[in-house]
């Protein structure tokens, strides 16, 4: 199969960022996942959650006995290679000059990361900013930055993120939407097949899921199921 870059041609909105609502077309499905999240070959299992449905990648090569140097790189370029093909965006967690390197498709930043402002002059307008907010003044400075879509959660116990905040539910999700703020959103934390429907009923835009696509016995069956939950809202 031939490659090519998902964003090649993507809509900008007149001014100087990404159309939002195309940002928010792609967020259905958010997968997330590094080596150290799979029991097999990384490149296996995301082939077959992007069968199954997955909607946008994000690389996070993060954790105990994550890979480095070389070996990341070597994995991201694997894994990008496997997105471009499909037309699912590749995302880069925290790592800002390996995105740069790859000329990937954006960034997930934290909010102990480089603010997206600055991202976006490093980036330009045609990549995607997502920034991770927990409050409704980290919301507000994402928004003010240029962000183009935020990661909000926990929203339930996850075992995938040592340093996770509190557990919040969907409660900051429905605030938001509540005040008129219309950001693309994915709730994150903890989100399964079963526990899907609230996050979205909340107002998220898509969920983005770690280990109930990278654990799963079947990735394809998983996220076939999550995008099918997308559906039935
Ligand atoms: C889509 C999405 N949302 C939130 C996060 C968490 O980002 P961060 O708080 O920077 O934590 P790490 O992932 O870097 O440990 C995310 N990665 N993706
Ligand atoms: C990467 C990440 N960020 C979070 C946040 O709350 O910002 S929770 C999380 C881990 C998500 O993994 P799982 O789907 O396995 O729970
Ligand atoms: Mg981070």
């Amino acid at each position: 199969m031939s490659e090519r870059n998902p964003l090649s041609g993507s809509p900008l909105s007149g001014g100087e960022r990404l159309d939002s609502e195309y940002v928010r077309g792609l967020l259905k499905v958010y997968f997330i996942m590094g080596s150290i999240n799979c029991r097999r070959p990384a490149a296996e299992v995301l082939k077959e959650a992007i069968a199954g449905g997955v909607t946008i990648f994000q690389f996070r090569e993060k954790g105990t006995g994550a890979l480095t140097g070389a070996a990341k790189l070597d994995l991201a370029r694997e894994l990008q290679g496997i997105c471009r093909a499909h037309g699912v965006p590749f995302i880069v967690n925290d790592d800002i000059d390996l995105a740069i390197a790859l000329d990937a498709d954006g960034v997930h930043v934290g909010q102990d990361d480089e603010p997206a402002r600055i991202l976006r002059e490093q980036l330009g307008s045609d990549k995607i900013i997502g920034v991770s907010a927990h409050t409704p003044e980290e919301v507000r400075q994402a928004i003010a930055d240029g962000a183009d879509y935020l990661g909000i959660g926990p929203v339930y116990p996850t075992s995938s993120k040592d340093d996770a905040r509190p557990v919040q539910g969907t409660v900051l999700i429905e605030s938001l939407r509540r005040e008129g703020i219309s950001i693309p959103i994915v709730g994150i934390g903890g989100i399964t097949v079963n526990n899907a429907l609230p996050v979205l009923a909340a107002g998220a835009d898509g969920i983005s899921v770690i280990s109930a696509i990278a654990s799963a016995s079947s990735p394809r069956l998983a996220a076939a199921e999550l995008a099918n939950q997308e559906e039935r809202e």
